[in-house]
């Protein structure tokens, strides 16, 4: 980790990471994805560009846990979509490994396999305010932080806050305001509204084709 501060503007300042360990530097953005939208993609890029990450490895989650009060699109969809959405950015990529895991999905997990399998890369979980407020309910979530350094990003109607999470083990980051979540595709699909321009284009035909989210 470099010395510098780097502001992300009027919103909270990380401590800038672009020198360091002359490692790998892997982002990691897990997500249920369904479907994945701009909101997504646009925290995965800002942070890359801030955080001078060299690839952002995208984890659709296998079974969220913490989602289990609605029925949760099939993993293949939600892979597909993810695949989809990403498919155009050399930086971005999608990882299979919580699907493939099978049954509940636990970052701690998530976060052990990618270890293993990029033993020459430093690990940034990027996670959205809302999520990251929730941490603390995670499972293993103490011994988290010595696995990856996480990034907090802002997101519309959720407070940004590291409060209670350890000291240096997080960074917080403004990214462009984007009031898309997932909940309200899924409404607006059902419902009969567009969702073009929320999600890329190849997603919402994607949505179409396999008929998702029209019983909602
Ligand atoms: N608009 C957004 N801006 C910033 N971060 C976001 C945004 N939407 C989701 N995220 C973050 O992306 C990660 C994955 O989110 P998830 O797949 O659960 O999407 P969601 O829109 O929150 O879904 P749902 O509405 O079904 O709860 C989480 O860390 C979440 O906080
Ligand atoms: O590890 C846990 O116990 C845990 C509990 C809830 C969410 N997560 C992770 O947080 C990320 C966003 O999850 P979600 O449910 O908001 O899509 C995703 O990578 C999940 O696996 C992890």
């Amino acid at each position: 980790m470099g010395e510098q501060q780097a502001s992300t503007g009027p919103g909270p300042v990380v401590p800038d990471t672009g020198s360091g360990s002359g490692k790998r530097r892997l982002g990691v953005m897990g997500g249920t994805f369904d479907p994945i939208h701009h909101g997504h993609l646009v925290a995965a890029s800002e942070v890359a560009a801030l955080f001078h990450l060299d690839e952002v490895v995208f984890v659709p989650t296998g079974t969220p846990w913490q989602k289990s009060q609605r029925a949760v699109s099939p993993a293949e969809d939600r892979y597909l979509m993810t695949v989809i959405a990403t498919a155009s950015n050399p930086q971005f990529s999608v990882s299979r490994i919580d699907i493939d895991r099978g049954g509940a999905t636990y970052t701690i997990d998530t976060l052990r396999d990618l270890r293993t399998l990029n033993d020459d890369a430093d690990l940034f979980f990027i996670t959205g305010a809302d999520a990251l407020s929730q941490i603390l309910s995670w499972r293993d979530h103490e011994e988290l932080f010595a696995l990856a350094h996480f990034i907090g990003v802002t997101r519309p109607g959720h407070d940004l806050t590291d409060d209670g999470l350890p000291k240096g083990g997080v960074s917080l980051v403004e990214v462009p305001a984007l009031a898309i979540s997932s909940t309200d595709c899924r409404d607006r699909v059902g419902k009969g509204d567009p969702v073009w321009y929320l999600v890329p284009d190849g997603v919402v035909r994607y949505i179409d084709k396999r008929q998702l989210y029209r019983g909602e």
